[in-house]
């Protein structure tokens, strides 16, 4: 990936044996290994057994999760937070392990709608839940810094499963925790 950075140095008309560029291929290949580490990691590693029997079967919440990720169209970042729920049946999750599936789909190339969807699959494939909610709210810099440049538009997304797609007292329970 640093070669290809150094093309598209050379790309934006840029001196590559400029002192202050000269690191930057290989500072940039880091920085975007960083940002699609998702592709290296499994739902199997990021839960690691952290599976616990309960016989609580109301409903789990873990609200503003904040995820930086790339649209898949431009490679430019979307920023927001994701809300998750679910309604355990014989087994909870570790909460953090809630984060780390979001982080796990956001540090992909993505677009907002699959990012939810996947959050949402993962969980209930992962813990067998009688029901799976995600909203994404995020704010996508290529319509902002570049394009139609709108400031203030956020995009809201959500995916709900089981209990929260066929119960719309479970869904408006659920939405009104997280004061949507
Ligand atoms: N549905 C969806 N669209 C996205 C997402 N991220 C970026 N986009 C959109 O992807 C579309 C790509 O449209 P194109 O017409 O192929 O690309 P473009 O010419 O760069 O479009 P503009 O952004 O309108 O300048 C744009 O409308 C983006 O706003 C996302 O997460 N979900
Ligand atoms: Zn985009």
């Amino acid at each position: 990936m640093a070669d290809c950075y150094q093309e598209i140095i050379r790309g934006v008309g840029e001196d590559i044996s400029r002192e202050g560029l000269l690191k930057t291929p290989q500072r940039a290949a880091k920085a975007m290994e960083f940002l699609t580490q998702g592709y290296e990691q499994r739902l199997e590693d990021i839960v690691n057994d952290a599976i616990f029997p309960s016989d609580n079967d109301e409903m789990v919440i873990v609200k503003d999760i904040e995820l930086y990720s790339l649209c898949e169209h431009h490679m430019l970042p979307f920023i927001g937070k994701a809300h998750v729920a679910y309604l355990p049946k014989g087994k909870v999750i570790g909460l953090s392990k809630i984060a780390r599936i979001v982080d796990m789909y956001a540090r992909r190339l993505q677009i907002q709608e699959q990012l939810t969807t996947q959050v949402a699959y993962a969980i209930q494939d992962a813990i067998g839940a009688a029901g799976v909610a995600v909203v994404i709210e995020a704010s996508h810099l290529c319509m902002m810094m570049r394009g139609v440049q709108k400031q203030n538009s956020s995009t809201t997304t959500s995916m709900m499963l089981g209990a929260f797609r066929n119960n719309h007292r479970t869904r408006d329970e659920f939405l009104t925790l997280i004061k949507l």
